[in-house]
């Protein structure tokens, strides 16, 4: 069976605005797979090239060199079947919680009495069952977060690309929100690229962790199977001695790299 995600030998380099002689080389010869059904996470140093990889795979961005495919096929343009939740709030303000979730549908083509029909039901499953009237500034960052989610699985797409999409949320709703979505993905079964800064959430979430080194040029330098097992609650996880056990290995790769990447940072802007 073909892997939902395949990247393979995927190079980025950007060339610089301002001055087009200089380049960067932002991932290089990057290979990677997610099997359907599967919950890869990503982590690396800031910078590394985690965006990049996944801007590659949502179709955003063309790979300088190597190739995506998508359940098989060669990916051209856009990834239709990939759902894209960013660290950023993606709700119109202009629309209420219900018309955001609905938006999506209603630009498919879904008629508008089915959009509104499955709107209703996936903000009821994110817990926004009677919220669907208000608009975003209205909301708390959880609830965002939570409208946003529905935004993406009302779709029901084959695979999930996530963005650091938790961020930005104090640490209770956090693990709420994480729990939610093993849940719902424990219920569905989609391809999940997870990219995090955060290596227990990492760990906590996935069936696999794929580490990044620092760049320029990054590249996965590790990759680790989290044989824990499922379903899992995210706070519980962290405190079972596999997890601690996970965290010491992937973090003796991903240690030296964040410091390269902190030292490279000190030096851009100095
Ligand atoms: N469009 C672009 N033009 C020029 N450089 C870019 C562009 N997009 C990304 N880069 C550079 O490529 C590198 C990787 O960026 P990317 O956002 O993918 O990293 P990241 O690992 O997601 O970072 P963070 O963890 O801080 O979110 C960075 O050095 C960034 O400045």
């Amino acid at each position: 069976m073909a892997a939902a995600i395949e990247l393979r030998d995927v190079t980025c380099t950007f060339v610089s605005r301002d001055a087009p002689q200089r380049r960067y080389t932002a991932v290089e010869g990057v290979t990677l797979t997610v099997a359907e059904g599967e919950f890869v996470s990503v982590v690396g140093p800031t910078g590394c090239g985690k965006s990049t990889l996944l801007n590659v795979t949502a179709g955003l961005l063309a790979p300088s060199r190597g190739e995506v495919r998508i359940f098989g096929a060669p990916l051209a343009g856009i990834n239709t079947r990939a759902g894209y939740m960013f660290q950023a709030d993606s709700l119109m303000p202009w629309r209420t919680a219900l018309g955001n979730v609905m938006a999506g549908l209603e630009f498919r083509g879904t008629p508008p009495a089915e959009a509104r029909a499955l709107a209703e039901e996936w903000l009821r499953r994110v817990g926004l069952g009677t919220f669907g009237d208000r608009y975003p500034h209205q909301m708390s960052g959880g609830m965002r977060k939570r409208a946003s989610l529905a935004q993406v699985l009302a779709l029901d797409p084959d695979i999930i690309l996530m963005d650091e999409p938790f961020s930005a949320l104090d640490i209770q709703t956090r693990q709420l929100m994480e729990n939610e979505v093993l849940a719902l993905w424990q219920a569905k079964r989609k391809a999940v690229l997870f990219i995090t800064h955060d290596l227990d959430e990492a760990i906590a979430m996935s069936d696999r962790v794929v580490v990044m080194s620092a760049g320029p040029a990054s590249r996965p330098i590790g990759e680790f199977a989290i044989d824990i097992p499922r379903p899992r609650d995210v706070a519980e996880v962290k405190m079972t001695p596999r997890f601690l056990e996970l965290h010491a290995a992937i973090w003796g790769v991903l240690r030296d790299e964040v410091l390269k990447g902190y030292q490279q940072q000190l030096r851009q802007a100095a």
